[in-house]
């Protein structure tokens, strides 16, 4: 093997997400089966032991892509020279929460890693946060890295994509290969909007093919926009695989580019594109290509569009409130 290894950091490896992650990064999903990995693990130093034993298991898989593993308890070294990040590590919610209320508990992880990415990681890092609340503790990471250009920081809303993909999938019948242009606008939280106006079935407008605006409005949205909330109810457990898979996606399209005629959902920083206001980490239809990203223009926004991503926008910009008063930015 001649390729130079991409040096992948991933913070809170111990949990139920890195535990489903790590094996599908080191296998050569995240990044294409002919790249080399190199896995920097970070953890709280009460959790790294428990990083030791996953990094044993996968020693154990002898991943032929897998070039090393070292694990860590302080950010600054575990992002040291980091080509991408997945900012996993953060406490999930349990039942009766909002992910907004974890902005607290959570937001101080951020700043203390968008330090660490802005003194030391590679010049081409690219990050994804996962933690909730995502798109909030992805602005303050980003805030604290100035040195990084901002477009790097992204947010995960790719498995309200798939979630979205995949109950659409399941009232017409069609199957998700076949669904193209599907987006998420706004939070990773119960006012995201899941966009079918824009969507498309074997080339044809997914809203117009379904026909059944009451499935629409009181079915599908809230479906995917409570999607997390039923899974905890239902597993007693936040998501863990989905959301690991959702991860290893995001990446590789921002890696790897979207498919012509399509496009994904990625949390970015804001240009005013659509009313939102700029620098709000929100979700929009992007494309990508050569590991950039950019959001898909000239879309028509109807009324009944615009009031849902309108309701989104404006909790995003509550957050960026609440985390000034927390001095969190
Ligand atoms: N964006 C999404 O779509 C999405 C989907 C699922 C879960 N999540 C979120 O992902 C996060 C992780 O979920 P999980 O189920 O893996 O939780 P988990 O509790 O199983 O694991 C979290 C891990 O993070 C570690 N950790 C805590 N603080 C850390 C720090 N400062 N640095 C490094 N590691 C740290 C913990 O020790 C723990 O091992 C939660 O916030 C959850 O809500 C987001
Ligand atoms: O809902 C949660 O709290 C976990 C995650 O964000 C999800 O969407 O499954």
């Amino acid at each position: 093997m001649t390729r130079t290894p991409v040096t992948v950091t991933v913070t809170g490896a111990a949990g139920q997400i890195g535990y489903a992650l790590l094996f599908r990064i080191a296998s050569g999903h995240l990044l294409g089966a002919d790249v080399p990995v190199r896995l920097r693990l970070l953890e709280i130093p009460q959790a790294v032991k428990a990083a030791e034993g996953t990094a044993m298991e996968l020693d154990d898989c002898a991943f032929p892509l897998l070039s090393g593993i070292d694990i860590f308890d302080d950010a600054a070294r575990a992002f040291e020279g980091t080509n991408v990040a997945l900012l996993v590590g953060a406490r999930p919610r349990t039942k009766g929460m909002e992910r907004g209320d974890l902005l607290e508990a959570n937001g101080g992880i951020f700043k203390p890693q968008g330090e660490a990415i802005n003194a030391g990681a590679a010049d081409d890092v690219r990050i994804l946060v996962v933690g909730n609340p995502a798109n909030t503790n992805a602005l303050i990471a980003q805030q604290h890295a100035p040195d990084v250009p901002a477009g790097r920081f992204t947010a995960m809303t790719r498995l309200d994509h798939n979630r979205a993909l995949a109950q659409l999938a399941r009232k017409t019948g069609a199957s998700v290969a076949d669904i193209r242009k599907m987006t998420i606008w706004g939070n990773h939280s119960a006012t995201q909007y899941p966009d079918l106006f824009h969507a498309e079935i074997a080339g044809r407008n997914a809203a117009e093919t379904v026909n059944d605006q009451n499935w629409l409005e009181n079915d599908f949205i809230p479906t995917v926009a409570k999607r997390g909330a039923a899974i905890i109810e239902a597993r007693g457990a936040s998501s863990a695989a989905s959301a690991a898979s959702a991860a290893i996606d995001h990446v590789h399209t921002w890696v790897n580019g979207t498919a012509d005629g399509d496009w994904t959902s990625m949390a970015v920083v804001s240009d005013g594109s659509y009313g939102v206001p700029e620098g709000l980490i929100s979700s929009f239809p992007v494309t990508t290509r050569d590991g950039e990203w950019e959001i898909v223009q000239g879309l028509e926004i109807d009324d009944f569009s615009r009031a849902r991503i309108d309701a989104s926008v404006a909790e995003l910009s509550e957050e960026r409130e609440a985390v000034r008063k927390l001095g969190l930015i």
